[in-house]
């Protein structure tokens, strides 16, 4: 939530202060003036009047014949809505509303001593009801963001509210994701005396560190901003919500010969997200030259984004080549990774491992491009994404066969880009490795010669050799694979025990989702309010078992009167329920008037039954 996003409520005088004398939400964000000097001058509702207005809880019911609808979400966080209605609503109407029917509450507190009603002039049809309003300017709402800053007349109306999009995307990570809603790991001295039998509550769910990890990759996915604040196009063909990925803002880099702006975008048509790579100002004349994206679109390899659409665009108001790839939250490159700083996180460090793990992707890549016929060019460490610890992906997989094929429609002297030398994908392979190897030593030599480079790293002598090899002119893939077999093995080990890790994981969530929708079904057929009239819920209904059955899982107390919050209990009857066991339960009442001996198999048949009369199955 930007700073700056309820700055239009700051004169406003909260209407919390008017209606309750005090606003509990004063020092928590409650963006309203709480200065008791412009409450007073404001206080233009006579007492009578704060009547009208029904206080039930936090949330304020509107009058009658008011067509405003409060959000819910602004007024639990102490936010009234400036709509033009509310004042309208609390100084005008003579009788509230709740729940369509007139509230005999409200009749109540209006007697002989009330103050006389006068409505406040809020709009030109109160005008005829005194002749001292016939000088109430006319609203004339401001243009776009202006907020109504002057007004010569006792009126001053709410400034003018954001529109329905702004509040929409400001409302966006209005509550960032609070990992202390869940269970904190136990503390490493309960890990080590626990028994072999014993289970922690963090035992029962995802480990933590993935859970945040994927939260937050969750949080990244979830981002958005209106279009109207960064000037972007609502959207570009099919694909909307466009926001920028880019970390560097410096836009004169220009990797590929033109500036290229990375965005996170959906697709109207599935809504999935996906990445939009845009380059600007491609000089693209016949759209032949997007032809060999067909052959890229081919391209399904582990170690590759995959490119799903290219097409040129003037949404941004020039000429945008766009290429739409698939999408993962919180990539850095190569380059970001190892080479710069973020808030909360220093450069990664480069080892032999690291570049063995690196060698060994891009060379799965290469030899999947190179078994389609084509071929990747330049390796440049900021054109491939990490998307996972230690995964890598090329994330510009189409663009230099694109931009070859545009250099070759134009006359020689327009030529934007100057033809590349060249070289094979094992060669440019090397040149990357080389690249991010060399970061790590200090040069005693300062040569330009690869060799001589690989010599005087501080690195083994089977690395040495493999990066050595990629320089050879007559280096092949097959025998560059034979040469990297065992580190092959050493990877694929560690990939397997990374999936076996998930596999465990997505096991204990599979239990936990299981549970979900037994929540789920007890719930739905749980106290339904039109059911509740029939009886079926009273201590001689066929379903007050399950009301027992639910006091007895999730609202026993213990000796001293305190609720049993255990996660083990509920989790036990639950699954006790689910697979409908013989074991039979003691149910009570909380007056202990009821005492029914059930089984959970009885149980289970019971909310079955009343699961499949919901549905009307039965
Ligand atoms: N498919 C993708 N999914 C998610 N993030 C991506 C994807 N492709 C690129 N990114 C992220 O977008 C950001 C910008 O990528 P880009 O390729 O433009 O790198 P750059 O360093 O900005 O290079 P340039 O010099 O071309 O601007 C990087 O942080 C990268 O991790």
């Amino acid at each position: 939530m930007s700073g700056s996003q309820y700055d239009w409520a700051k004169n406003i005088p909260c209407r919390n202060i008017q209606i309750h004398g005090f606003c509990k939400f004063e020092h928590k964000g409650c963006s309203y003036n709480h200065d008791p000097a412009l409450q007073k001058s404001s206080a233009v509702a006579p007492v009578g009047a704060t009547a009208n207005t029904v206080s039930a809880g936090e949330s304020t019911i509107t009058s009658a014949g008011t067509n405003s609808t409060p959000s819910i979400l602004s007024q639990k966080a102490g936010y009234p809505l400036p709509t033009n209605d509310d004042n309208d609503s609390a100084n005008n109407s003579t009788t509230s509303v709740v729940n369509g029917t007139n509230s005999p509450v409200l009749n109540k507190k209006f007697n002989l001593d009330s103050p006389a009603f006068r409505p406040t002039p809020l709009s030109t049809k109160f005008a005829t009801l005194s002749p001292s309003l016939d000088h109430i300017p006319t609203f004339v709402p401001s243009t776009s963001n202006d907020t109504i800053t002057s007004m010569n007349t006792n009126f001053s109306p709410h400034p003018q509210p954001p529109t329905g999009e702004d509040l929409f995307y400001q409302n966006t990570n209005l509550y960032p994701v609070n990992f202390l809603l869940y269970a904190p790991p136990p503390p490493p001295h309960v890990e080590l005396n626990k028994k072999p039998n014993e289970r922690t509550v963090d035992d029962l769910f995802i480990n933590n560190k993935l859970r945040e990890y994927l939260q937050l990759k969750n949080e990244e996915s979830l981002k958005s901003i209106s279009s109207n604040e960064l000037d972007l196009p609502s959207h570009v063909g099919q694909y909307h919500s466009l926001y920028p990925i880019d970390h560097n803002f410096d836009y004169s880099t220009k990797s590929f010969g033109y500036v290229s702006i990375v965005y996170k975008c959906m697709s109207n048509e599935n809504g999935k997200l996906y990445t939009m790579r845009r380059l600007q100002n491609v000089p693209i004349t016949s759209p032949s030259v997007l032809k060999s994206i067909k052959k890229w679109k081919k391209v399904d390899c582990s170690n590759c984004v995959k490119v799903y659409d290219v097409f040129t665009t003037r949404a941004f108001n020039d000429n945008s080549l766009i290429l739409i790839y698939d999408y993962y939250p919180m990539s850095l490159t190569l380059l970001e990774n190892h080479f710069m700083s973020f808030p909360g996180k220093n450069p990664d460090l480069i080892t032999e491992d690291s570049l063995w793990n690196y060698t060994i992707q891009l060379l799965n890549a290469i030899t999947e491009v190179n078994r389609l016929g084509l071929s990747l060019g330049s390796l440049d460490s900021s054109k491939i994404i990490i998307t996972n610890k230690g995964r890598i992906r090329l994330s510009a997989v189409g663009v230099n066969s694109i931009l070859e094929d545009v250099n070759k429609t134009l006359p020689k002297d327009a030529k934007e880009i100057e033809e590349p030398e060249k070289d094979s994908d094992l060669l440019n392979l090397g040149k990357l490795i080389l690249f991010l190897a060399k970061s790590t030593t200090y040069l005693k030599a300062p040569t330009e010669d690869p060799m001589e480079i690989i010599m005087q790293l501080k690195f083994t002598n089977v690395f040495k050799k493999m990066l050595s090899y990629l320089f050879r002119e007559d280096a092949t893939i097959e025998k560059f694979q034979e040469l990297v077999a065992p580190m092959i093995l050493k990877l694929a080990n560690g990939l397997q025990n990374s999936c076996d890790y998930m596999e465990s994981n997505l096991m204990g969530e599979l239990e936990n989702a299981r549970l979900v929708r037994l929540f789920a079904k007890l719930d739905f057929i749980s106290e339904r309010p039109e059911v509740v009239k029939d009886g079926l819920w009273s201590e001689t209904g066929e379903r007050y078992p399950i009301k027992l059955f639910k006091d007895y899982v999730f609202h026993q107390i213990d000796d001293n009167g305190k609720p049993v919050v255990d996660l083990t209990h509920v989790i036990n009857c639950l699954n006790k329920l689910d697979a409908g066991v013989d074991e039979n339960i003691l149910l009570v009442s909380s007056d202990e008037m009821t005492c029914l001996i059930m089984s959970y198999k009885e149980l289970k048949e019971l909310v079955n039954k009343s699961f499949l009369k919901l549905l009307g199955k039965e």
